[in-house]
């Protein structure tokens, strides 16, 4: 269970919204064969489902803010043990979002290797997203959220960086693909 993936590499990937987590973790796949799991990609998909608790995560999610820790955590822990077996190492994209998410990944699943850091300026992130809400038909690509989405990262998630890059272990890429 749990077992399978005690000695697993693993490479968080962190960055604001928008910054192109998802697309540079693709290169990465195409590359290096690594699993993807983002954990935005694993709420949406309980959100399509339907379920009660998909419902809950809806409505936080289009507010921009943070679902429950215990609920992220547990969805990506389920999908790297159901990636175990064929699994290289994986990128966890879109996580840790605070200081706390990381130490308990650590304390339940294991250290990273590494912390990607995808950096881009807050103006083309927004530009972006605002560009992504009129296909995406994700309900929080809007321009009330991403204000919302972008204040939780400067507050919340960039405090990781800094947990990590005392460790030694940060890689900064430019999210620009141009
Ligand atoms: N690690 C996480 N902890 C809590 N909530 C999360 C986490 N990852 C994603 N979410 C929720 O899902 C939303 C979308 O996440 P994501 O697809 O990673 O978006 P972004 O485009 O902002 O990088 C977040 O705004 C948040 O509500
Ligand atoms: C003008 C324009 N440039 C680029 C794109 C493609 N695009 C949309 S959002 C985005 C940023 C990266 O998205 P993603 O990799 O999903 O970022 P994440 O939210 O995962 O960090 C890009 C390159 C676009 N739709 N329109
Ligand atoms: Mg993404």
């Amino acid at each position: 269970m749990a077992d399978k993936i005690k000695d697993a590499k693993i490479v968080f990937v962190v960055g604001g919204p928008g910054s192109g987590k998802g697309t540079q973790c693709e290169k990465i796949v195409a590359k290096y064969g690594y699993t993807h799991l983002s954990s935005g990609d694993l709420l949406r998909a309980e959100v399509a489902s339907g379920s009660e608790r998909g419902k809950q995560l809806q409505a936080i999610m289009q507010k921009g803010e943070l679902v429950p820790l215990d609920t992220v955590l547990d969805m990506i822990k389920d999908a790297m043990i159901a990636k175990a077996d064929v699994s290289k190492g994986y990128l966890i994209d879109g996580y840790p979002r605070e200081v706390k998410q990381g130490e308990e990944f650590e304390k339940k699943i294991g250290a990273p290797a590494l912390l990607l850091y995808v950096d881009a300026k807050a103006e083309t992130m927004v530009q972006r997203l605002m560009k992504r809400g009129e296909t995406s038909g994700r309900a929080d690509d809007n321009e009330e959220t991403i204000k919302k989405r972008l204040d939780l990262y400067y507050k919340a998630t960039e405090p990781v960086i800094a947990y990590y890059e005392k460790r030694g272990i940060v890689r900064k890429v430019s999210g620009n693909t141009d």
